[in-house]
């Protein structure tokens, strides 16, 4: 059963049809792309993925079950986490606090107990303390631990949203534009990352407009446009395809 499934989703502003009928699927332990031109509609597809927009119409599966009416905090619960295309991160506080905080959705003591330091909250804080640095050197930026998150370069600032959503121990990853900005060098350790973070067992969906990226670390890519999903295959199918050429990819001009 794949871990992800859109069924004929669709999502209206106003007169506007961002997302249209659009189905696909995410397989268990699969890296898979979201791709097409600009305002094509990705975006919007991961907003209603997370909960932070309604379908109009059609239904959300994960794990078989219907996510659909879901509020954003029991979907992070299921084991779903995002970065954001717009880099959504404490500026003022340092790397590991970022972090932190990303963990803090499975702290369980109570204010009481936090008020108290009773000793199962400091082997909860420390814990979390301990994940946040493994997953600080797991993105490769841990000796900026106790930087403030705003200084870090652009590139950084984006594997800090990485390890955030990390630290929530998902099973299932969604990356908005996670390369946006980076340079090639950058770009390449982002890949990297990006197949380890597969070989943890969890399942990834990105959206990205760098194609190197795209077509090196996905196997599965689905291609939207105006809304519609107008084709899915392989990276290599998808640069072979017709429509795909005519409608993302770009003619070359003489
Ligand atoms: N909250 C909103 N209210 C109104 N229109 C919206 C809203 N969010 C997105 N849209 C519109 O829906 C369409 C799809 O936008 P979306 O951001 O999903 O595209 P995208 O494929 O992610 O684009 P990009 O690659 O530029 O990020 C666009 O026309 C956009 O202007």
């Amino acid at each position: 059963m794949s871990l992800l499934q859109l069924q004929n989703l669709t999502k209206r502003f106003g007169g506007l049809v961002a997302v249209d009928d659009v189905s696909f699927e995410v397989p268990q332990g699969a890296i898979v792309g979201l791709i097409g031109p600009n305002g094509a509609g990705k975006t919007t597809v991961f907003n209603l993925i997370t909960g932070n927009y309604r379908p109009d119409q059609g239904d959300i599966l994960f794990e078989g079950r219907s996510i659909r009416k879901l509020p954003t905090h029991k979907i992070v619960a299921l084991g779903i986490a995002r970065t954001f295309q717009t880099i959504r991160l404490f500026p003022k506080m340092s790397v590991l606090e970022n972090v932190l905080a990303g963990c803090h959705c499975r702290t369980h003591a109570g204010a009481v107990a936090a008020m108290l330091r009773l000793p199962f909250q400091k082997r909860e804080e420390a814990a979390a303390l301990a994940e946040a640095h493994a997953e600080l050197a797991f993105t490769g930026i841990e000796h900026y631990a106790d930087q403030v998150a705003e200084n870090l370069s652009y590139g950084n600032q984006r594997l800090l949203e990485v390890a955030r959503a990390l630290a929530s121990r998902p099973r299932f990853i969604i990356l908005d534009e996670p390369a946006g900005g980076m340079n090639d060098f950058e770009t390449a350790a982002l890949i990297r990352i990006i197949r380890r973070i597969r070989e943890r067992g969890i399942t990834v969906l990105l959206i990205e407009h760098d194609m190197n990226l795209v077509m090196e670390a996905c196997e599965h890519l689905v291609v939207l446009e105006n809304g519609a999903n107008i084709a899915e295959g392989t990276p290599a199918q998808i640069q072979a395809d017709e429509r795909v050429i005519e409608a993302y990819l770009g003619v070359e001009e003489d």
